[in-house]
């Protein structure tokens, strides 16, 4: 898998110390509130399962599947929801754990659906925030790094369903997705 990578952007030790910051912060901001702590799958299991164990409180947790990229390096515009949580989030306070926000569809797709549900509050920790590929307005309230305007890879972000298992995170060679 490494032969596909054309750089790395963040180092395992990096993104570990990220994870350690965000859940430290998390815990900060909770206090004693016993958030609804929801993963998105399924970018975001590496991500989520290494910020709560640095996340010294009570929570719950749940899981989304929700998808629109569809082995693609670009959104269809449309956003599935394969999988639904299983909890009752009316009057809850949801922290919404992402891997990356990129055009903000799958943001907006989220707290839409759990603010109908009506949930008390609604928080966003991602691990990266793409700001350049921004198509619909989506803010993140704890976030690891931005990143450029490039196809990443790794820790839980696929190409075509692989690379999630890469140790860091990297930006894919052009040639792996054009020849496809
Ligand atoms: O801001 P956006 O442009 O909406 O992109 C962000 C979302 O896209 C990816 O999910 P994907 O649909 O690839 O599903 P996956 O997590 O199963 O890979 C990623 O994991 C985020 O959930
Ligand atoms: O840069 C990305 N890489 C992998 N998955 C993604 N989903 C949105 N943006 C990306
Ligand atoms: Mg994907």
């Amino acid at each position: 898998m490494d032969n596909d990578i054309l750089k790395v952007l963040y180092s395992k030790s990096e993104i570990q110390e990220a994870c350690e910051r965000l859940g430290k912060e998390i815990k900060d901001f909770y206090g004693d509130k016993v958030p609804v702590v929801i993963g998105v799958l399924k970018g975001s299991i590496f991500f989520m399962t290494d910020v709560i164990r640095d996340a010294d409180m009570y929570m719950e947790l749940d899981f989304m599947d929700v998808s629109s990229y569809h082995g693609t390096t670009e959104s269809s515009g449309n956003v599935e929801l394969v999988t639904d949580i299983s909890t009752d989030i009316a009057g809850r306070d949801v922290l919404i754990m992402e891997d990356i926000v990129d055009t903000g569809r799958t943001l907006q797709f989220l707290i839409d659906t759990l603010n109908d549900r009506g949930a008390k509050s609604i928080k966003v920790c991602t691990l990266l925030d793409k700001p350049a590929g921004r198509v619909v307005e989506a803010k993140s309230d704890f976030t690891g790094f931005e990143v450029p305007n490039e196809f990443v890879v790794g820790y839980g972000l696929d190409y075509d369903e692989k690379y999630r298992n890469l140790p860091y995170i990297g930006v894919l060679k052009p040639e792996i997705y054009t020849n496809n």
